[in-house]
């Protein structure tokens, strides 16, 4: 593809302020997409396909860049070393004078023997997957640098897979079936411009995200509650396996994720969900024993989505992994209590951290509260084994 000086320019905008201004990625993207609104989709595909790219290997090419980028001089070059390393024919412009594709080559095969380099994490997180994960590491995060595949669920208050499959393949998007209700999507297009988007009839959701719901075993008819729902990629799928019947209760302490929950909702035809922001600590007190089911997909270090959210690797810290293990202990603790004898909780969380996953159930059912509580399944599902992303469910059941 031939390069255009406005794109780069665009991804240059883009990386400053994720790294140097604290936005996030998906968001930054989005605004610099939508500042120009002149771009076709393969301009845009461009630029969002890009950024992402050198996010997700930013350490590597600021290490072969002999910079720490700061200025849009520094940017154009980590770019001209990102197109260099990827077959692309630099263009004779002064930003990238200075830059040798063979010189790069050699610099790189070199940076590759260092493993947090060659995969572009920091030390820390190396050191901490490893001694998390031990052998298993390696193949982990190799796996979490690769592109995602695009998984859609089909929304079965609306459709079935044939529908979906025919109504997207006339506006020229193939899909597969993959399993369940999951169809995979097998070249990448807007998706959420589709007729068969805007009538609800699917969901944009990983394969591995679309186990957590239907682990719960809901039943039509029963009191649920998603209680760290956020914008309710997994509530729509619980008010889809209840049949919209019963009543499904979705909490967030970020009432504005509510607010976008409500309005996919309204997309999906969901009739059953009502949406509570926790304000205090009587929402969840008000609900002690009452739910028949509870699912807990709790806040995480967010490790098991990195082929999603790259930028996640330069905001997270030894530290603010210590809180968020500190944060899903206190929430399974408490809201727990939510569910009542006989009844049953999903903890589950994006992440491939045995801290955040088993471990910190073998703590909840080792302490007080986790008295009268029983292990029903757990699984780790990790991207180089499973193909999707890295994912933690569980299901426990209260006997008491
Ligand atoms: C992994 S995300 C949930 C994703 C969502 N379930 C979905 O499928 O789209 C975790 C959510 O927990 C929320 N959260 C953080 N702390 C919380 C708390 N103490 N109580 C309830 N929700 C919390 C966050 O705002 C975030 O939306």
């Amino acid at each position: 593809m031939k390069l255009y000086a406005a794109h780069l320019h665009a991804i240059a905008e883009a990386l400053q302020n994720i790294f140097r201004e604290g936005a996030y990625a998906d968001r930054e993207i989005a605004r610099v997409l939508k500042a120009d609104k002149r771009r076709g989709s393969n301009d845009r595909a461009f630029i969002a396909e890009h950024t992402y790219a050198i996010v997700r290997y930013y350490r590597l090419y600021a290490h072969l860049a002999g910079v720490e980028p700061q200025s849009k001089a520094d940017w154009w070059r980590l770019i001209g070393i990102h197109l260099l390393l990827n077959d692309y024919q630099l263009p004779d412009w002064r930003e990238f004078q200075g830059l040798d594709r063979e010189e790069l080559q050699s610099a790189l095969e070199a940076a590759r023997q260092d493993r947090a380099l060659r995969e572009s994490i920091p030390d820390w997180l190396d050191a901490l997957g490893a001694s998390e994960l031990g052998e298993e590491w390696e193949a982990t995060i190799a796996a979490l640098n690769e592109q995602a595949p695009v998984v859609l669920r089909v929304n079965r208050l609306k459709a079935d897979a044939v529908t979906v499959i025919e109504s997207l393949g006339r506006e020229g998007i193939v899909v597969e079936p993959l399993a369940d209700d999951a169809l995979l999507v097998t070249e990448r297009k807007n998706l959420f411009r589709t007729k068969a988007f805007r009538q609800g009839l699917f969901e944009v959701q990983d394969y591995s995200s679309q186990q957590a719901a239907p682990a719960l075993e809901v039943e039509p008819g029963q009191l649920v509650v998603d209680a760290c729902a956020g914008a309710g990629g997994k509530s729509l799928h619980l008010a889809a396996l209840m049949e919209n019947k019963g009543r499904l209760l979705s909490l967030d302490i970020h009432g504005w994720k509510l607010e976008e929950l409500k309005r996919r909702a309204r997309r999906n035809g969901v009739a059953n969900l009502e949406t509570r922001p926790i304000t205090s600590t009587k929402v969840i007190k008000r609900l002690t024993a009452k739910a028949d089911r509870v699912l807990l997909d709790v806040p995480c270090s967010g490790l098991g989505v990195l082929r999603r959210n790259p930028d996640a690797k330069w905001k997270l810290s030894p530290e603010s992994v210590d809180r968020v293990v500190e944060e899903q202990r206190q929430i399974l603790a408490d809201y727990s209590r939510m569910v009542k004898p006989g009844g049953k909780l999903v903890y589950a969380t994006c992440s491939i951290l045995p801290r955040e996953n088993g471990e910190q159930l073998a703590a909840f059912l080792s302490s007080p509260a986790g008295e009268g509580w029983e292990l029903e399944e757990e699984r780790s599902l990790l991207p180089q084994r499973d193909g999707y992303d890295g994912f933690f469910i569980s299901r426990l059941s209260r006997t008491r």
